[in-house]
């Protein structure tokens, strides 16, 4: 079954045909990489799904639900969480408050402790539970994000760029989360870093210039010639 789908799904802002006609089908419990050059449109068409950004064309479903006209936070309380490229932690608070206040938006009482306790360990930040956020490396910053997004037991957890700024350990730790994940959540993972695209990706969408340009394992992807094209900017 789908957890996710999206038809012909577009945005344009403007002149600009940012994503264009995208058919999209997520099954439960995959781990699916969106990859693409910069400016290909993954933001966007991640921003569609979340609710952030209004599509100027196209459906949005989630559970099979038509969900294109449901706001934001609406389609959090369904299960969706998602990080974002810009670091939304609050500083000045501790880490394990910035977790509190994303479970929030699902959970109450006492269940709220126990699950930021949880996360945190996931993501193997227990240890550093009371430190203020700001005071975390930028690596271990990301993983706070992540950790808030888990938090919220998403049914889908959409990861934009977790990787960027990761020293290489940081890197191998988030691989590893992801496999632990894998299975349970289910999983849409912007990503530029190949290496990570090929040891944690189920499944790989490539867009380019705002269109699915091909779809397939990462072995497939990685010998497409399209693909090849479109990053050498040839295609
Ligand atoms: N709010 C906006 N107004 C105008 N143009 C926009 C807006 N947001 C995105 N675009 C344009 O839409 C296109 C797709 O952008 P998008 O950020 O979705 O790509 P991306 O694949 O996520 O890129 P990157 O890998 O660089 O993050 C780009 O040409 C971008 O300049």
């Amino acid at each position: 079954m789908m957890l996710l789908s999206t038809r012909g799904l577009s945005k344009h802002f403007d002149g600009l045909q940012a994503v264009q006609d995208v058919d999209f089908d997520l099954p439960i419990g995959q781990v699916r990489a969106l990859i693409g050059p910069n400016g290909a449109g993954k933001t966007t068409l991640v921003g569609m799904i979340c609710g952030r950004i209004e599509p100027s064309e196209g459906r949005v479903f989630f559970d099979e639900v038509d969900i294109t006209a449901l706001p934001a936070h609406k389609r959090i309380m369904l299960g969706m969480a998602y990080t974002f490229q810009i670091t939304s932690v609050f500083s000045r608070l501790p880490a394990a408050e910035n977790v509190a206040l994303a479970a929030r938006r699902r959970l109450h009482g006492d269940k709220v402790d126990t699950a930021v306790k949880e996360a945190l360990d996931q993501v193997g930040l227990l240890e550093r539970m009371d430190q203020e956020a700001g005071d975390l490396s930028y690596g271990h910053q990301r993983l706070l994000e992540i950790a808030m997004g888990l938090v919220q037991k998403p049914r889908l957890l959409i990861l934009d760029e977790p990787t960027q700024g990761l020293a290489d350990s940081e890197i191998t730790d988030f691989k590893n989360l992801i496999r632990e994940l894998a299975g349970d959540t289910t999983i849409l993972l912007i990503e530029h870093n190949m290496n990570v695209v090929m040891e944690t990706a189920d499944q790989v969408t490539v867009l380019n210039f705002g269109e699915v340009l091909a779809e397939g394992t990462p072995d497939e992807i990685h010998a497409n010639a399209a693909v090849q094209a479109a990053y050498l900017g040839t295609g």
